[in-house]
């Protein structure tokens, strides 16, 4: 399958921070989490991929075509969800939805009125009066209706209540059963990410720490707990983190380098959570600076 976004060596530059050399793809048909701590660069990065911040290095590509160079006609291929406020505050729902309808081609009324319905957002009111979770909606119905290959969304389900989560997560599983289309969408919330996405990118510090297969990312590591005089022996193996719990200790491994622990009756491996490997990742990454 074609990479439908490709970033080959972004690198993007502020006073106190900077974007290191991000190298990631993402191939049609999949969905990709993008992850990591406040402040790591995620909503910068999806602005450097919608052309609101110029990268100083590097280059974006969408659907095999470098993006700025053809940024007008692909921006018209991408339903984007931003974490601002992005509408006209003192017009209504309907209002904005015919102004911003105006800007694509494909433009379908039917799916956006079908999404107005199904969320409940009112149509006569306007966007100032409405809460952060129906604003949201109402940028997800927008982004939705004019027939996107790829959707990118920063942190679309801050702010939405678990139902609606639940049932974005279903209209997201539900749009990548066409395999022409990708979803590429940052969020905290590491549980979302285990039910629906294809892949990982973990990013830290403005650099891309890993990128890969969420199923594999999770059979990659492996938490190990044990009474303290097993202790030394797992130091041993050099642990990604070791720390002492009052019951014993508590390690995180990559699961290749525990393959002889299995043996160990008086050890349980288990298998982290995404919330686990983020947690465990940050921490060693933070100890060694
Ligand atoms: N326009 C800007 N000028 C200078 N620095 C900026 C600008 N925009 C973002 N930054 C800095 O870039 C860093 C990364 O911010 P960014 O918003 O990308 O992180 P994030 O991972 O999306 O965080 P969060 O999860 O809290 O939303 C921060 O230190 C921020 O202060």
């Amino acid at each position: 399958m074609e990479n439908i976004l490709e970033l080959n060596h972004v690198s993007k530059v502020y006073n106190d921070f900077a974007l290191d050399d991000l190298c990631f793809s993402l191939k049609r048909g999949f969905i990709m989490g993008f992850i990591g701590p406040n402040g790591s660069g995620k909503s910068t990065t999806i602005r450097c991929i919608m052309g609101l911040a110029h990268i100083n290095s590097g280059e974006i590509r969408m659907f095999g075509m470098n993006y700025h160079e053809h940024m007008k006609e692909l921006k018209e291929r991408i339903g984007f969800v931003y974490d601002q406020d992005v509408f006209f505050e003192d017009l209504t729902v309907e209002k904005n939805k015919q102004i911003i309808s105006s800007f694509y081609k494909q433009w379908d009324d039917n799916v956006f009125y079908q999404y107005i319905k199904k969320f409940e957002v009112p149509l006569k009111k306007p966007i100032k009066s409405l809460s952060k979770g129906t604003k949201m909606k109402f940028a997800l119905a927008i982004a939705l209706s004019h027939h996107a290959e790829l959707i990118i969304m920063d942190e679309p389900t801050s702010g939405l209540d678990p139902i609606f989560r639940k049932e974005l997560l279903d209209i997201l599983l539900d749009i990548i059963q066409d395999e022409n289309k990708a979803i590429f969408f940052s969020t905290h919330i590491t549980t979302d990410l285990e039910q629906v996405a294809d892949y990982i990118t973990f990013i830290l510090d403005g650099k891309i720490i890993l990128s890969e297969e969420t199923e594999t990312l999770l059979d990659n590591y492996v938490l190990v707990k044990g009474p303290k005089k097993l202790k030394d022996q797992i130091e041993q193996l050099q642990p990604i983190m070791l720390k002492e719990t009052s019951l014993g200790f508590e390690a995180f491994l990559k699961r290749n380098e525990a393959n002889q622990l299995e043996t160990i009756i008086e050890l349980s491996l288990d298998r982290p959570t995404l919330e686990d490997i983020m947690y465990y990742l940050v921490k060693s990454q933070n100890t060694r600076l």
